[in-house]
């Protein structure tokens, strides 16, 4: 048997706000006092190593924050950039007034960049991205409005009331002061509400949906915020040179700002700018041996790739790892306390109206009919299980139901409306909420994380508030907190909490799953194979548990192949073998059925005459 994970150790919060106000209070009087010590070029080096670092933020938020693949970068600090110089020097906008409108250029190019993320991911993500920012370079060189190969001189630097931004000096607090915003929002989303739904969707876009999380529209935001950081670094470069030309945005570029992202630790903020300023330094150095340079860089991102996943900003938690382990594991081992049981709401009603109504569902992949006609009305309130062979296609009327998987025909009706097909965060909103039989826990999110992406309800489209309503934003996150506490606690879980959950012994996990299934306050509960691979006592529990959470008025609809737990937890059992409905009833109807036990002897768990004497 596994041991136990140890405890996170318990540190006051107090000590390391303290340090951490510390740190940042160094930062900026180093920041401040930076300019004082250094000659004209070195200023400029810093100006434009700023610039990078706002570039690779906002790349990381897409990239590292969100998972999504995204070569474009440089297109939309080339959009900004060069929107700004065309507004200025053909249309003799003022700077300001060109700024704002490059920046929603570029938002308006992030859009379209984006789309294709709502179809293709990973990989072919990178390939459609890619072809853009190419397709943007190539406009650039050859349209005339943008000045060709010759790129647009002429840009005015822009003004300030009482500062005068021709001085690189006084530019580089104009650009500070961006860096600091820039940092300081992405810092603000990654550890709230629509940070933690994109880190959800970057783990496992497909649980993240089941969980009510608005993958396609966290997608296009995710396009949406790089654009904006894109837009705003062009904006300040087209200001910084005064000139803008194509091989500014070229694909050694993006290449540049890529391994900047991969080499400073693309899951983390401070880690892209310490990736963007160690390798502008290397950029500086090398600047008279390009081709050096770019065969430094390839290399470097492999090392990094293969020794240090996490990147430079990871290297310091893996070392204090490392070190805990060879001094032995701190903390006491975390043990699962017990489960604190609902209260008993409403007696189940057995004339309640059925919450769940699947009329005539046939789902067929290519030549396999994965179900055949399946119909079942599941009354609210009742505990239902549904038991067939191998390959019955329990699993499949799961998808079917909780919308990841479009039936060929039929209909789905969820709480009196139809449902089929609808997206399934819509169907965890509307009410549905499901467990996996092979566990999707979001591996890189802790306990607490994963129950807190559960819990969350605001609406994506409202991320306008992290603008506008930036306390708003952060009282609700306090409230999340307080909720998932609660779920935590009573699920047992407190001591797990801080930890990621693939530390956890597999029956923690299936726990975690459920407590994350039940935090997003369901009507209906799918729970599938909800047992496998726990103990007696832990099966002993689990029943004891989803009894409870049908107490507090939740439905449950559970697929197990343990017998003995279906035989006593279920109220019904509907039983499906080849993709049809063989059998409905109580277990011990079921259990009678001449079907049923023609079924269940030709496969390979068991006899059901035997298990049902359980
Ligand atoms: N995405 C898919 N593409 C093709 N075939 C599929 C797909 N999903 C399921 N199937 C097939 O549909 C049938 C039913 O599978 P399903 O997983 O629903 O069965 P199950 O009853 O849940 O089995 P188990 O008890 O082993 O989990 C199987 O033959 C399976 O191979």
């Amino acid at each position: 048997m596994s041991t136990p994970p140890a405890a996170a150790p318990r540190t006051t919060g107090a000590p390391r706000m303290r340090t951490r106000i510390a740190i940042l209070a160094a930062a900026a009087v180093a920041a401040w006092l930076l300019p004082y010590g250094l000659d004209s070029y070195a200023i400029h080096v810093v100006d434009v190593i700023l610039i990078f670092a706002i570039l690779a933020v906002g790349l990381g938020l897409a990239m590292g924050i969100a998972g999504q693949v995204n070569l474009a970068q440089v297109a939309f600090f080339g959009v900004g950039a060069y929107a700004t110089a065309i507004l200025t020097t053909r249309a003799g906008l003022g700077f300001w007034v060109s700024a704002v409108l490059a920046v929603l250029a570029t938002m308006a190019i992030g859009l379209v960049v984006g789309t294709p993320a709502l179809r293709v991911q990973s990989h072919y993500l990178g390939i459609v991205t890619l072809g853009l920012a190419l397709a943007f370079t190539s406009w650039v060189t050859n349209a005339e409005i943008s000045g060709g190969a010759e790129g647009l001189p002429g840009i005015p630097v822009p003004t300030l009331p009482g500062i005068d931004l021709t001085s690189e000096y006084l530019y580089y607090y104009l650009e500070l002061f961006a860096f600091v915003v820039a940092l300081g929002f992405g810092e603000f989303i990654v550890r709230t509400s629509l940070g933690r739904r994109m880190r959800a969707m970057r783990d496992d876009a497909l649980a993240a949906g089941a969980l009510g999380a608005e993958v396609p529209i966290l997608r296009m935001t995710a396009f949406l915020l790089a654009s904006v950081y894109g837009g705003v670094a062009g904006v300040l470069y087209a200001g910084l040179i005064q000139y803008v030309a194509p091989e500014s945005f070229s694909i050694a570029t993006m290449f540049l700002l890529l391994a900047m992202v991969i080499i400073g630790g693309r899951q983390s903020l401070v880690g892209c700018v310490v990736g963007a300023v160690s390798l502008a330094l290397v950029r500086e150095a090398l600047v008279d041996h390009p081709t050096i340079a770019q065969i430094a860089y390839g290399s470097v991102v492999v090392l990094v790739v293969v020794f240090a996943p996490t990147g430079l900003a990871g290297l310091p938690s893996r070392i204090r790892d490392a070190v805990a382990r060879r001094r032995g594991r701190r903390g006491v081992p975390a043990r699962m306390k017990p489960f604190v049981p609902y209260e008993m709401s409403a007696a189940a009603d057995p004339d309640a109206p059925a919450i769940l109504r699947v009329q005539g569902v046939t789902k067929q992949f290519r030549g396999l009919k994965a179900l055949d006609d399946v119909s079942l009305d599941v009354p609210a309130g009742e505990i239902r299980g549904v038991v067939g062979p191998n390959g019955s296609g329990k699993t499949t009327l799961f998808n079917v139901i909780s919308g990841l998987y479009r039936p060929t025909s039929g209909r789905v009706e969820f709480r009196g409306r139809d449902m089929t097909a609808h997206a399934p965060y819509r169907l965890a909103r509307a009410g549905m909420s499901r467990t996996f039989q092979n566990l999707r826990l979001f591996g890189a999110l802790t306990v607490q994380e994963n129950i807190l992406v559960a819990i969350d309800r605001s609406h994506t489209a409202e991320s306008w508030r992290y603008l506008l309503r930036p306390i708003s934003v952060l009282r609700r996150d306090r409230d999340l907190h307080r909720r998932a506490r609660e779920v935590i606690d009573r699920f047992g879980l407190s001591e797990f909490a801080g930890l990621a959950p693939g530390a956890l012994p597999y029956g923690t996990q299936r726990r975690v799953e459920i407590a994350r299934a039940v935090a997003a306050a369901p009507a209906l509960l799918l729970l599938d194979e909800p047992a496998a691979g726990l103990n007696g006592e832990e099966v002993r529990q689990l029943s004891e548990i989803v009894r409870s959470i049908r107490d507090s008025g939740v439905t449950v609809i559970v697929i197990e192949h343990n017998m003995g737990l279906v035989m006593s937890l279920c109220e019904r059992v509907t039983v499906l073998a080849g993709g049809r409905v063989i059998a409905e009833g109580t277990p011990a109807q079921v259990a009678r059925t001449p079907a049923v036990i023609e079924a269940y002897l030709g496969d390979s768990m068991g006899d059901l005459p035997e298990v049902s004497a359980t």
